[in-house]
């Protein structure tokens, strides 16, 4: 039952057809008049089992029928939107052995530890076809419980694998689904065996003297990579979830379930992951566990927060009651933030004892006075708007404020303690100045490294003092002592007035560093349309035997240029593959620079100068012609 929500989109779910439904095969195609050989097998037996123009004069030989590949149910199935020049094609054979358990629908796919494809022949292929392959032999494509069921055999431990987070073997990760945000919007259960990407394959070798102009830095594309496949992990199996909640699909917890747990409030809770059938964006569910709801209007909090939209602090979608899980929850929707950490686990959390200069030593580095500053800045920001929005923020505790990449902190789980305690109605002034004492709390936490530094008030106050400056002892007294009519988050504010201008730099700073980033990724896309084209224009089948299209003009400099681009020699006739040649090649021709160049037939008998501007024109008007056509 839904209380508060946002208006759901008109959007029309695109459900997979049914065998009804499905498109027919092409026509096939009309018998070649060009070629005469009768030996040869007709293609339509081969791809269709059976051929429609076998007695209307295909030219073609066709085996009798009892000769006619049967479709044997162990062999491949080809798809009907096979394309007749793959016939041809070497037949891959996958590593993964895939167990079909015919009664009762489900594949186990089962990847041998060592893969003895190289990597580097681009895994996305292997995935690609990896999966056609055991789609073709075992799945109808668009029967979505096949794949959820030969997903969920992938794993085992009952919690969503991350490979990414620190600690994690990457051994145990099986597989997860790969599919984009859009895939995830039709299909809920649509998964697919995938070996995680090694993105380093891809770019390397790399021109160091390009590398900061044309490339994305490797930082920010990894983490921006991570986040992406993260979001895309796939449920463990038997977690006895629902399939689908309030609009709400592929849900995958993110925490342990079972084993020691910390209660939230009075309540336990749980936090999950799932996809919007909405919007096909990845959601945040806390969900709290046998909550039962008095008065509707204790959501009318949850409408409020809906509204608060702050950097530093995790939005609130909607909130709603539930019993699809077993049991009367309360469940509140928040925005996703891939790879987030809490401050607790990022910080606080004893590390595995690692070994330094040949000694087993425990990690536990004392945050950064910089560090501690900044998030100071940061949540004092999220405090202020939430209580000039008239509300409180009710839970400031590391166990609950998320950590992004460079220092960016959020404050998670708001709005829910005001529907938990909705009876007890307290004072909101009383709740804002609770907010500060626990905001002190949390300096003396990540001061002292420990969660329950406060248990040990003069020792915290110690140490803070003896390891950080007076200004930060200052603020972390101010916030804990007694309330009185100075103490308010705005005050907190002009204390902290120097440290919030050296945020704001930093934050200008990390602008236009991303800025510039952007700028670098602004010429890869005009490359690539530049490759494009000459994809497009370059080796027309249908324009194989029209000289006047490739042997001549315009074209023939096209295909001169390409040579001249990509397929140079070396004094001993090998390749010669340089990036670095490519790009300024393409640079100077997206540019119509008037540098000349000359441009060699391939029988080496004539040859060509002209200009990289000439180039260009050529280009665009053989573009410009295919376009019209
Ligand atoms: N909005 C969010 N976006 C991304 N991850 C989140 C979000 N909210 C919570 N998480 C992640 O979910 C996990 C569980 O969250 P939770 O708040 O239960 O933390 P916890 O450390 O398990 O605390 P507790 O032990 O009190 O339950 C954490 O790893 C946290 O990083």
């Amino acid at each position: 039952m839904s209380f508060f929500s946002r208006p759901s989109s008109s959007a029309v779910k695109i459900v997979a057809p049914s065998a009804e439904d499905s498109p027919k095969a092409p026509p096939s195609p009309k018998p070649s008049p060009k070629r005469d050989s009768t030996q040869r097998q007709c293609r339509n037996i081969l791809i269709y089992g059976s051929c429609k123009f076998q007695d209307k004069g295909c030219i073609y030989y066709h085996p009798p029928r009892e000769e006619s590949p049967p479709a044997a149910p162990e062999s491949p199935v080809p798809r009907p939107a096979l394309p007749a020049e793959a016939v041809n094609a070497p037949i891959f054979v996958p590593k993964a052995t895939v167990n079909a358990d015919s009664s009762s629908g489900s594949v186990q796919a089962t990847i041998p530890s060592q893969m003895s494809i190289p990597s580097s022949i681009s895994s996305a292929q292997t995935d690609y076809e990896t999966a056609y392959s055991e789609f073709s032999e075992e799945h109808d494509p668009y029967d979505p419980h096949v794949h959820g069921a030969h997903m969920s055999e992938a794993h085992s431990d009952g919690l969503v694998l991350n490979p990414y987070s620190t600690g994690t073997d990457a051994a145990q990760m099986v597989g997860f689904d790969g599919l984009s945000a859009m895939d995830a919007l039709y299909t809920s259960h649509f998964t697919s065996v995938r070996q995680p990407l090694n993105y380093h394959l891809y770019t390397l070798p790399r021109p160091d003297s390009l590398a900061n102009r044309y490339f994305i830095s490797d930082t920010i594309r990894e983490e921006l990579q991570m986040r992406s496949e993260t979001i895309h992990i796939a449920p463990a199996p038997g977690l006895n979830l629902p399939e689908e909640l309030q609009g709400y699909h592929t849900i995958t917890p993110l925490e342990l379930i079972g084993g020691e747990r910390r209660k939230f409030w009075n309540w336990y809770s749980t936090v999950y992951r799932a996809i919007s059938s909405t919007d096909g964006v990845a959601y945040v569910l806390r969900r709290i566990e046998n909550f039962r709801l008095m008065q509707q209007a204790a959501f009318s909090g949850i409408e409020a927060w809906s509204r608060l939209r702050h950097p530093n602090v995790v939005s609130i979608r909607e909130g709603f009651t539930t019993r699809a899980f077993g049991d009367s929850s309360l469940v509140v929707v928040y925005d996703y933030h891939p790879n987030a950490q809490t401050l607790y686990d990022a910080h606080i959390k004893p590390k595995v004892p690692q070994f330094q200069n040949g000694r087993l030593q425990a990690q536990a580095p004392r945050l950064a006075e910089r560090t501690v500053w900044s998030y100071v800045v940061q949540i004092a920001s999220a405090i202020k708007a939430v209580h000039d929005a008239g509300l409180a923020v009710r839970i400031i505790d590391a166990t609950k404020i998320l950590v992004t990449e460079n220092n960016r902190v959020r404050i998670g789980s708001c709005g829910i303690v005001d529907v938990l305690t909705y009876e007890s109605r307290t004072d909101i002034a009383i709740l804002q100045q609770e907010d500060l004492v626990m905001f002190g709390k949390l300096v003396f936490a990540l001061c002292n490294n420990n969660l329950a530094a406060m248990n040990n008030f003069p020792k915290a106050v110690e140490n803070l003092g003896r390891h950080y400056s007076p200004d930060l002892k200052a603020v972390a007294l101010f916030l804990v002592s007694k309330p009185g009519p100075n103490k308010t988050i705005g005050h907190l504010s002009e204390m902290i007035g120097s440290r919030l201008v050296m945020e704001m730099d930093e934050m200008q700073n990390a602008v236009d560093r991303l800025e510039s980033e952007l700028m670098s990724e602004l010429e890869n896309g005009r490359l690539v349309r530049l490759l494009c084209k000459f994809g497009f224009i370059n080796e027309r089948p249908e324009f194989a035997r029209e000289p006047r299209w490739s042997e001549t003009g315009d074209r023939y400099i096209i295909k001169l240029f390409r040579d001249y681009v990509f397929h140079q020699v070396d004094d001993h006739g090998n390749p010669v593959v340089n990036l670095s040649h490519v790009l300024t090649c393409l640079n100077k021709l997206d540019a119509g620079s008037g540098e000349r160049i000359m441009l060699v037939s391939r029988d080496e008998q004539s040859c060509l100068v002209v200009s990289y501007k000439e180039v260009k024109a050529c280009i665009d008007s053989a573009f410009g012609e295919l376009s019209r056509r």
